[in-house]
């Protein structure tokens, strides 16, 4: 899917919101457990009732991969019931040497048709440009991260230039792709750095975790990071797929998903008229 694209399902929907499909088989209600993939059908009812407010899946891997080969093959069919026209991120955070990089990117866009996967770029260039060498794919760089472990590496100044260590992942790895191709993490509790990854990076699609069960505020994210096609897609896991952990799980689901899609409206019309 290309930025364009990306920014007429922003526009058709309403929405810039990302559903987090972080699916932990303890909390998957107990009326699925006797199914067959009761993690696959806990997602496609997820997906039923949110696709008409979501921009965006993202599957974090951690959760399907803790499950072996049975977590492989959810993944694989939730992402195959994904509707085509919905961006999807396998939230993986992959990068080693280029070799092993590349065999990474064949993962998740050869043997999955993923739209995109996360990348973190501490191994440098070497680590990422694998991932770019996959035309129509995205990679998502973990720039600014919503944890509170973010301060240790990733706000340290450096001497030279004073800027922050993740403006200078940010800019340095701009000249490795376009934003059609790049797009960087930026947690949402960090909204008082948006501002400032928005001069770093006035075009660059943000994916902006920690609304919701991390308390970070979609107001705030959405007045210091919006550009001019949107530019990005809020992610919201927790706060959406376990709001209820009932047999109506999917409903409430329904009504969470609705009432962020309805607030980013709100500021769709407030910021890009
Ligand atoms: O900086 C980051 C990068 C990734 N994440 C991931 O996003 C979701 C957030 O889940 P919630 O339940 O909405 O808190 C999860 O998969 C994280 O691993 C992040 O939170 N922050």
């Amino acid at each position: 899917m290309t930025r364009d694209q990306l920014f007429e399902q922003i526009k058709t929907k309403g929405s810039y919101l990302c559903v987090g499909l972080d699916t932990d088989i303890r909390k998957v209600p107990k009326h699925l457990l006797g199914e067959e993939d009761p993690v696959f059908e806990f997602n496609k009812r997820i997906i039923d009732a949110t696709k008409d407010y979501a921009v965006a899946y993202k599957p974090n891997t951690a959760f399907y991969e803790a499950m072996g080969s049975q977590g492989w093959e959810s993944l694989r069919k939730t992402l195959e019931y994904i509707p085509k026209d919905i961006f999807t991120i396998a939230d993986a955070k992959r990068g080693d040497i280029g070799n092993t990089s590349g065999l990474y990117a064949r993962a998740f866009f050869d043997n999955m048709d993923f739209d995109s996967v996360t990348v973190a770029p501490y191994m440098g260039s070497d680590s990422v440009k694998p991932f770019l060498d996959f035309e129509g794919k995205w990679v998502i760089l973990l720039a600014l991260t919503s944890n509170q472990g973010s301060h240790d590496f990733q706000r340290c100044e450096l001497k030279e230039t004073e800027e922050e260590l993740y403006e200078r992942v940010m800019k340095t790895s701009m000249e490795w792709a376009s934003p059609e191709q790049l797009m960087f993490v930026v947690g949402a509790t960090r909204a008082d750095a948006l501002r400032k990854v928005r001069s770093v990076a006035p075009d660059n699609f943000l994916l902006v975790p920690g609304v919701g069960a991390q308390g970070g505020s979609l107001e705030e994210v959405s007045a210091n990071g919006m550009n001019d096609k949107c530019g990005l897609l809020v992610n919201s896991s927790r706060g959406i797929i376990y709001a209820s952990q009932g047999e109506d799980f999917a409903e409430v689901a329904r009504e969470k998903a609705k009432e962020l899609r309805d607030e980013m409206a709100v500021y769709l019309e407030r910021y890009l008229g």
